[in-house]
């Protein structure tokens, strides 16, 4: 049995404690990664405090080389990451990759971006500056960063909280998701061998509710980034040390169709948003919401859409692939026997094999159904049929979530009036709801998160000003 190890100050750690990876497609054991206990954890915090006063003082252009040739390694080694992601989440192998390249361009990114930053200046002809002053604000690394990333995007959820936190001169205790850890020690391996200095990156290990805790409440915390669910981060805002946190969580997002113009053209893209890598997304169209007539028109062509979609294994590329778990599998399953027991009708057919479930379509889909409300993460997507443009909004704004929407119109100007009743961070006009480009702000509002990712916002959220002011 494969064995992978936690690193801490750049030493693998071997405390004799392992925790299995299950393989979602066989749900076979494929590999054991290190289950940590406090005594590293403490060891792993004491690493970065005293990594961060050598690596923020070092030289930016150093840490820049540093962050180069880790994206290079990151991409020399993208088959390999490739296959352990889709061993160790059931990712397809072309998603995979789309994941890793696109995680390099994050990198780069994330130089340009910091590069091209001003330093924010005040002179004595400034508007409201009386004195004789000439004032800079640098932005400065805030220390020792918690980076807990999710099961869905492994790579790049843990790199975009990571690269322009050590960019700025954070040093991070970096949790990645227990399916998702095997890549996530691989990736500060690449880390190691790109040069990045002892206790700059450390990666630990262990299942969340073992281990969690003990990593929010350490006092050497500066901030926390987490992506994942609200019930774990709602836990987080509670014990964590730090109160500086980034939160992106779970989505419920709508796709509203206004009226029936260009609907095979949407239907195709609706089913492109809703049930790449089986739904596993926070940003999937969760729901379609729209009138009657439209539903009418629209559902026939939704059905044909996911009837086109590949099931299988990820190592056949299909879009649907078995579930993270089996408990994820069993709770989509009880949200269609739920919405069911509502009336909702299946236009395509049920079926699950372990952990794969067959992507459903279901119709008429009642308001008092869990399905209308609950984040499935898996392959089902609920149409719920109203009467008016202003049903549409009610109930989109009634999810306790507040992620993204999608509205689907041919008059721009009422979606674009529309998008500004709409309680969620952003609103996408004629395309799915979706995370990128990587350069945009990212946010959640209501139970989607608070704070803001994006490469900016990161770099802005891991540092803080400084300011000099002086007499001219
Ligand atoms: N808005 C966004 O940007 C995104 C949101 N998500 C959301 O994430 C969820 C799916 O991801 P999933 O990985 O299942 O989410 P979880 O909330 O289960 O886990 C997220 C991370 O938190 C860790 N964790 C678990 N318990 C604790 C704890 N008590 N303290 C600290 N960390 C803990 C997990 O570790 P372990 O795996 O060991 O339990 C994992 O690393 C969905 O709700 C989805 O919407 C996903 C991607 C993007
Ligand atoms: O974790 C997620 O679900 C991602 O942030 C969504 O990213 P995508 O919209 O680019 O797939």
């Amino acid at each position: 049995m494969k064995q992978y190890h936690s690193i801490i100050n750049n030493k693998k750690i071997d405390n004799g404690n392992w925790l299995e990876i299950i393989n979602p497609s066989t749900n076979q054991v494929y590999a054991q990664v290190s289950a940590l206990t406090k005594i590293e954890l403490d060891e792993a915090f004491k690493s970065a405090r005293s990594a961060f006063k050598i690596w923020s003082a070092l030289n930016v252009e150093k840490r820049k080389e540093i962050l180069v040739n880790w994206k290079k390694l990151i991409l020399l080694n993208k088959e390999e990451l490739a296959q352990i992601l889709v061993s160790e989440v059931a990712k397809s192998h072309k998603d995979a990759l789309s994941e890793i390249i696109r995680t390099g361009e994050y990198i780069d990114l994330t130089i340009s971006e910091f590069e091209n930053m001003e330093l924010l200046t005040f002179d004595n002809t400034y508007n409201g500056i009386q004195e004789n002053i000439y004032a800079e604000y640098h932005r400065i690394p805030k220390g020792v960063g918690v980076a807990i990333s999710p099961f869905n995007y492994p790579v790049n959820l843990s790199i975009s909280k990571l690269a322009p936190g050590i960019l700025t001169g954070n040093t991070f205790v970096f949790k990645p998701a227990t399916q998702g850890s095997i890549v996530g020690i691989r990736l500060i391996e690449l880390a190691i061998e790109a040069g990045i200095p002892a206790g700059v990156l450390n990666v630990v290990t262990g299942k969340g509710k073992d281990i969690g805790d003990d990593i929010v409440k350490n006092n050497e915390i500066d901030f926390i980034s987490f992506t994942g669910s609200v019930g774990v981060g709602n836990r987080i805002k509670e014990l964590a040390s730090s109160k500086d946190l980034v939160f992106e969580l779970g989505g419920k997002d709508a796709a509203i169709i206004l009226d029936d113009h260009n609907l095979e053209n949407i239907a195709s893209d609706i089913v492109a948003g809703a049930f790449s890598y089986s739904g596993q997304r926070c940003t999937a169209i969760k729901r379609v919401i729209t009138t009657n007539a439209i539903a009418d028109k629209i559902s026939p062509l939704l059905k044909l859409e996911v009837e086109k979609l590949t099931v299988g294994l990820p190592t056949e590329n299909s879009t649907i692939v078995p579930l993270i778990d089996k408990k994820s599998a069993d709770y989509v399953e009880e949200l269609i026997n739920d919405a069911i027991r509502h009336q909702a009708i299946a236009l395509t057919s049920i079926k699950r094999k372990e952990n794969l479930i067959w992507p459903v379509l279901l119709d008429k889909v009642a308001l008092k159904s869990k399905v209308a409300w609950e984040e499935p993460f898996g392959p089902i997507l609920p149409i719920i049929r109203v009467e008016t443009i202003d049903d549409m909004i009610k109930v989109a704004n009634e999810s306790n979530f507040g992620l993204q929407t999608t509205i689907y119109s041919k008059d721009e100007k009422l979606a674009y009036e529309l998008a500004f009743k709409l309680e969620v961070g952003t609103i996408n006009i004629n395309r799915r709801t979706q995370r990128g480009p990587d350069v945009l702000p990212f946010l959640g509002v209501k139970d989607s998160g608070f704070g803001v990712q994006g490469i900016k916002e990161t770099i802005m959220s891991t540092t803080r000003y400084k300011g000099i002011i002086r007499k001219k």
